[in-house]
């Protein structure tokens, strides 16, 4: 098995003393900026103003435009959003760079699709958590943390492995996990997850099981609790479990069924389709298009988004969590803050 890195096998001592410049303050960027505070190391936010630039200063930190923040830094960790970051990382990063710096991402897409072509002189590493960002922040609130990937594509300092390490300890990571990736590994296999399994193929299960059922003309709520919200729970007890754990956990006719009937929703064509959307990746056939998508100001990307807000899912979905006071788990600096009142 792969070498996994915890807490006790990191010395963060690389990082301390330098200076971190967060850009961006958003899903990922609030959490790495405020968990590495709190885990005792120098940073700054780096932004334009707005929403996230009154975010950062009402959460305390220091914040300046990425320019003034990525010069003075000595490790900068890009957490713009991926289609922005070689456009602001030209303007605003290159120019300051210097040697001894740090180049950090958390998504290794605009290095490895040669978007973002880092200076020789330059440590240049991601470390990407496996989950969203609001979750690596929750559970750092939680005294846990999310697992995290790390890689080094240039390693000048000798020390690159080193801080990735230090950085992944200081959000939170390892205190789940910390495994090592390339950069080509950890984008190509986080595109797959997030379009095959994950946010594309999870939400395409969930629409066609509600839509199956509707049609069928059992209630819209039914099938909401159904295909929706029972998916965390079962989810959850593969999180902890593995799916030897779930079937454990469920009845036997639910585990009959899970037997029989999931190969004829998942079957080998399936897989045919998931090595397709793989091999779209693999070539940059997938960034291409995404990439072209924003020179063009996402005409498909906002017509489907428009159209995927009015499915029926979303409408009754919103008025049963409304009901549901209990559907998002609090964390527990949450639950400690609201016993107070
Ligand atoms: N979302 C996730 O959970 C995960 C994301 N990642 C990676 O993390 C990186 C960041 O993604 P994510 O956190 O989702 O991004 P978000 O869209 O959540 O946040 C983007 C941040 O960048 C700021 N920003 C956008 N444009 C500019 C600009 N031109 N100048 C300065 N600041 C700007 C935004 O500020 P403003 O308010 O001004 O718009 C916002 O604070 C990406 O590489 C992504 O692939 C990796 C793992 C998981
Ligand atoms: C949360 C995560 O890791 C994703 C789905 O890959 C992303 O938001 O980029």
């Amino acid at each position: 098995m792969a070498k996994v890195y915890y807490n006790g096998d990191i010395n963060e001592g690389t990082l301390k003393g330098k200076k971190i410049a967060v850009i961006g303050y958003g899903s990922q960027g609030h959490a790495h900026a405020l968990n590495l505070s709190e885990s005792g190391f120098d940073v700054t936010v780096g932004l334009r103003k707005g929403r996230s630039w009154d975010q950062a200063e009402k959460d305390g930190f220091d914040v300046k435009t990425v320019k003034e923040a990525s010069d003075e830094a000595d490790v900068i960790m890009v957490l713009l959003p991926d289609e922005y970051q070689p456009e602001v990382y030209k303007a605003e990063i290159e120019p300051g760079l210097r040697a001894g710096n740090a180049l950090v991402f958390a998504h290794g897409f605009n290095v490895h699709f040669n978007q973002v072509v880092p200076p020789a002189n330059v440590d240049v590493f991601l470390v990407a958590p496996k989950g969203p960002g609001h979750l690596v922040r929750r559970t750092f609130e939680d005294g846990a943390g999310v697992p995290a990937l790390f890689g080094v594509y240039q390693d000048v300092s000798g020390n690159a492995k080193e801080l990735a390490l230090a950085y992944a300890k200081g959000i939170g990571g390892a205190r789940a996990g910390v495994l090592e990736t390339s950069f080509k590994e950890e984008t190509e296999t986080d595109l797959f997850g997030e379009q095959a399994v994950l946010c594309g193929g999870l939400s395409s299960l969930v629409k066609a099981g509600f839509e199956t059922l509707t049609e069928a003309g059992y209630q819209p709520e039914v099938a909401y609790f159904e295909c929706l919200h029972e998916l965390k729970l079962i989810v959850d007890l593969m999180y902890e479990d593995g799916i030897a754990g779930m079937r454990y956990s469920i009845s036997d006719t639910a585990q009959w069924g899970d037997f029989v009937s999931g190969p004829r929703v998942v079957d080998a064509d399936t897989k045919a389709r998931m090595k397709d959307i793989l091999e779209d990746i693999q070539t940059g056939k997938f960034a291409k298009g995404w990439i072209l998508e924003n020179k063009l100001n996402r005409p498909e990307f906002h017509a489907i988004n428009e159209k995927e807000k009015q499915h029926p899912i979303e409408q009754v979905g919103k008025e049963l969590r409304a009901m549901m006071p209990f559907v998002k788990p609090k964390s527990k600096k949450e639950v400690v803050a609201s016993a107070k009142d």
